[in-house]
């Protein structure tokens, strides 16, 4: 069969493999063997006649199941290669002349079986175009009925239509018993379907018209009349589409109308249509040929066969439109819209770019016409009022765009971002433009460029900026109400363009005096809120703060203490200025978000200024009240502990006034006041180690009065008697020193409490061993071990990834065993395939498939046995010599007599002690 292997490439299935691996010519021999299977018609067959044979799949079946010496004659319109036994014609069945070589071949003889799969193909010479499918199977039923023993059997291929029942119709005429099957090899999604008719009725005389395919087939064309409704054609265009693209569709047989006969259209007709799609579904093929000699499909088609777009691969697509696939008739509707352009049917790209540039260019030349023509009254009025239109709207754009960006700076101001000194020279200059909007933190009104420490000044520093401004008097004052108003007007304005009238319009003084007042508040109170929000959710900020020189400060004294701190601030500048110190008026409006390498400067004159406000504020105080105590720091100091410890000292929280500079020197005299105990305590006799070991807590914590006037520090005596000791302990906790205040710190947190009471337990608390109780120390000896700072488990974990480290086998071992799985896996592979072959051979019993298939599987399973080395003396004639000696095959191992001995005696020793070990 003359089919590329192009188009064959889809039927490469099980099939296909199969037919190459038992040597058939066609995959189409294994629908024989299954009709065969079923029916058994070859193995009492003496005579046979295959129609329409090539390339020879069913004549090497029949020849297979037939019984030897049978007659078997192939005919076809290809020739076929010789096949033993089988005699083959090269003939166009349809012909009178078949009929005289089959005649000719079988003389007397009569054919048991007839066989036909005709197909009509591509790649003979197909000179009965006219002919289809069924017809063909008329034709080959006609010869059957004339070469056919009675009770013969006819076995064709069909394909299911309107017109295979009118075939069933026929067939029952002529044979008893018509069965059609369609066997597993036969593809679902071919119509094809194999008609068995059995029992040749062999009538004497038979009604001509019976094989008659004019009577037999009737052809009604459903779509007639649609043409001219464009969308029934659209419909049907998209329907054949559709069937084309989805050929499952037709598992149960074409609907009524669809045609599957060997259709052809010339190529003309197909580029020049516009029912291009339904020529393709339609046709078998389109060809060149010009049947009715029209002059423009020859010229049409001279055109296309020279064109460079018809690639050898369309014409092959065009001549067998059954086989191709959704990419082919993409493919070929491309190439029709090529060469509908080439043959000047539709413009290309390039045409329509220049058309289309044609009709902008004069529509242009309409336009400038009707522009030079003289202006009417009406047009000029219609243009002015558009200009003005586009005019005013650009106006309120631009205004509501300044207020916009005042507003921004007004913010900018209060939360002290900016200076009024900028704004009083910005607003002269007529306008703020510099400025950045994402320097702002719309949710807190605190800026997101600054820590949250630093904003409580700049807070301070927005109301000294208003304070400016106040005293600037009425230029900067109408400036400020002036952008206060615009704030005030936002939130109307934002978003509406109507309001955009009442932009000019400025409040009163005292209007704008109240609701600066008001929004100060708001801010004011918003900011307030925002850093209990932060204190609360933020239990390390208070370290944090510590560390940052802050020293606790909002969250020990509360934010109360700002608007202390806030009034300290104001009356310390005119100090500052006085003092001489220049820069500090200006430390907060100099400040400039851009200029980044000021910062660090800022913060340390900020950091000094904290410090003298937190120390004048312990001097004016003498001490905190409750009320100026954050609620964190109340319910710690409320503490009845406290009260006491305040009680017996008389001098409020803090005994004298401190500073941080004194809490840090405090620390640093307490650490050396430990180690000199220490000390004492480890290079003293062992009376003092003794007096020092009970002491040796009073001596830290009391130390001596003298040496606290030498020190200028007052530490508390804590302990006044014996009996009070234990109270004492418990009761006189007195925040006097930093590592006490940290401590305090430390219990405020929950986790701190704990690692605090966790962190108490000091193995050293007893330096002399006589100081300790015998069973402690009896204890204390057993349970004194090492303390490795990692857990058992971890340990345990680490000896297992260890232990599979050593398990693992060295990389050359690894790799030989995994070439070895390698090579077994191969094996058995192969096989399998070998097994699965015989399984599906359909010649084999199925009793004897399954042994064939076991041992092929036994064998691959098999290890084969290790080849064995010979060993060779080198003795004799063997001595000296190079390369393999004489009379030796397979794997040899040359050896001198010394080694062969040594050999013998490890050997003999082995078993020897094999031996003992069994007889013990
Ligand atoms: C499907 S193939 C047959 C395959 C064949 N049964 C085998 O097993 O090898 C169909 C064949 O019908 C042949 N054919 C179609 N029309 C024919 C005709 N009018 N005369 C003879 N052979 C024809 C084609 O040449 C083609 O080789």
């Amino acid at each position: 069969m003359g089919v590329s292997k192009k188009h064959a490439k889809g039927r490469l299935d099980k099939f296909y493999h199969m037919a190459k691996e038992q040597g058939y010519r066609a995959r189409s021999a294994f629908k024989l063997i299954q009709l065969n299977k079923k029916y058994a018609f070859l193995e009492k067959a003496k005579v046979l006649v295959d129609l329409c044979a090539a390339p020879g799949g069913w004549l090497q079946v029949a020849q297979k199941y037939m019984p030897r010496s049978s007659i078997i004659i192939g005919l076809d319109l290809a020739p076929i290669k010789p096949i033993p036994g089988v005699i083959t014609h090269v003939e166009d069945i349809t012909t009178p002349k078949c009929r005289a070589t089959l005649k000719g071949e079988l003389k007397t003889w009569k054919a048991d079986v007839f066989l036909h799969d005709g197909a009509p193909n591509v790649g003979v010479s197909w000179i009965q175009d006219a002919f289809t499918q069924n017809e063909l199977t008329l034709s080959s039923l006609k010869l059957a009925t004339e070469f056919l023993v009675p009770n013969g059997v006819f076995v064709t291929k069909v394909f299911r239509s309107k017109d295979y029942n009118k075939l069933l119709w026929v067939f029952n005429q002529l044979f008893d018993n018509v069965e059609a099957t369609k066997p597993t090899s036969s593809r679902n999604v071919s119509a094809e379907i194999f008609v068995v008719c059995r029992g040749y009725k062999a009538p004497k005389k038979i009604d001509p018209r019976l094989l008659d395919s004019k009577y037999v087939f009737k052809e009604v064309d459903d779509n007639a009349g649609d043409e001219n409704d464009p969308k029934k054609v659209k419909d049907r265009q998209n329907q054949i589409l559709n069937d084309l693209f989805h050929p499952e569709r037709h598992r149960d047989g074409y609907a009524d109308g669809a045609t599957i006969l060997y259709t052809t259209t010339p190529v003309s007709e197909f580029v020049r249509s516009s029912d291009h799609i339904a020529i393709l579904a339609k046709n078998n093929a389109l060809t060149f040929s010009n049947p009715s000699n029209d002059a423009q499909i020859a010229n049409d088609h001279a055109v296309i066969t020279t064109s460079t777009h018809t690639t050898p691969q369309i014409r092959i697509d065009i001549g067998d439109l059954r086989n191709l696939g959704k990419k082919d008739f993409k493919g070929l509707i491309k190439w029709r819209e090529t060469m509908r352009i080439v043959l000047g049917v539709d413009k290309s790209k390039e045409e329509l770019r220049k058309a289309k540039e044609e009709a902008v260019k004069s529509e242009a030349a309409k336009v400038e016409e009707d522009k030079n023509k003289p202006d009417t009254e009406e047009s000029i009025a219609a243009e002015l009022a558009q200009q003005s239109e586009i005019l005013e709207n650009e106006r309120k754009k631009e205004k509501r765009k300044s207020r916009e960006r005042k507003a921004k700076q007004l913010l900018r101001l209060r939360l002290g971002m900016a200076t009024p000194m900028d704004i009083g020279l910005e607003a002269e200059s007529g306008g703020i433009d510099g400025l950045q909007h994402d320097d702002y933190d719309d949710g807190t009104g605190v800026s997101s460029r600054r820590g949250g420490a630093a904003s409580l000044f700049e807070v301070a520093g927005a109301r000294k900026a208003r304070k400016v401004v106040k005293e600037h008097g009425d230029g900067a004052s109408s400036v400020f109400s002036a952008q206060t108003e615009n704030l005030d007007s936002e939130d109307e304005d934002y978003n509406s363009d109507d309001l955009n009238d009442s932009d000019g319009i400025l409040d009163s003084d005292d209007e704008t005096a109240n609701r600066l007042g008001g929004l100060e508040n708001e801010i004011d109170g918003l900011y307030s809120d925002y850093l209990r929000r932060k204190g609360e959710r933020d239990p390390t900020l208070v370290v944090k703060q510590k560390n940052a020189g802050k020293a606790a400060f909002e969250e020990w004294y509360g934010v109360e203490w700002e608007k202390k701190m806030q009034g300290l601030e104001d009356e310390s500048k005119p100090r500052a200025k006085n003092s001489g110190d220049g820069d500090s008026d200006s430390n907060d409006s100099d400040f400039s978000w851009d200029d980044e390498s000021d910062e660090e400067e800022r913060q340390s004159r900020k950091r000094k200024n904290d410090q003298e406000i937190f120390d004048s504020a312990i001097e004016n105080d003498g001490g905190l009240s409750s009320a100026a105590l954050s609620k964190k720091a109340r319910v710690f100091f409320d503490n009845p502990l406290f009260k006491i410890a305040s009680a017996s000292s008389n001098s409020g929280m803090f005994q004298k006034e401190m500073t941080v500079s004194d809490l840090i020197e405090d620390e640093l005299d307490e650490d050396e006041a430990i180690s000199k105990a220490n000390k004492n305590a480890k290079n003293g006799s062992k009376e003092d180690k003794k007096k020092s070991g009970k002491k040796r807590n009073e001596d830290i914590l009391s130390d001596s009065d003298d040496e606290k006037d030498k020190k200028g520090k007052s530490f508390e005596v804590v302990r006044t008697s014996k009996a009070d000791e234990d109270f004492e302990q418990t009761n006189s906790f007195v925040l006097d020193t930093a590592a006490k205040y940290t401590m305090a710190q430390q219990v405020i947190r929950k986790s701190g409490k704990r690692d605090l009471i966790d962190d108490a337990f000091n193995r050293y608390a007893f330096n002399d061993p006589e100081d300790l109780p015998p069973w402690f120390s009896a204890d204390e000896n057993r349970h004194n071990k090492i303390n490795l700072p990692v857990t058992k488990e971890a340990v345990d974990l680490m000896k297992q990834k260890l232990r599979a480290m050593d398990a693992r086998p060295i990389k050359k071992v690894a790799e030989a065993k995994f070439r070895q799985r390698m090579r077994a896996t191969n094996r058995l592979e192969k096989a399998k395939k070998k097994a699965s072959a015989v399984a599906d051979d359909e010649d084999t019993p199925e009793s004897s498939k399954l042994k064939d298939a076991a041992k092929i599987m036994a064998k691959a399973l098999k290890k084969k046995p290790k080849k064995e080395t010979k060993v060779v003396v080198a003795r004799h004639s063997n001595k000296g010599i190079k390369g393999r000696p004489k009379g030796v095959k397979g794997r040899y191992k040359m050896v001198d007599g010394v080694m062969k001995k040594e050999m013998k005696r490890a050997k003999g020793k082995e078993k020897a002690a094999k031996k003992g070990k069994r007889n013990k």
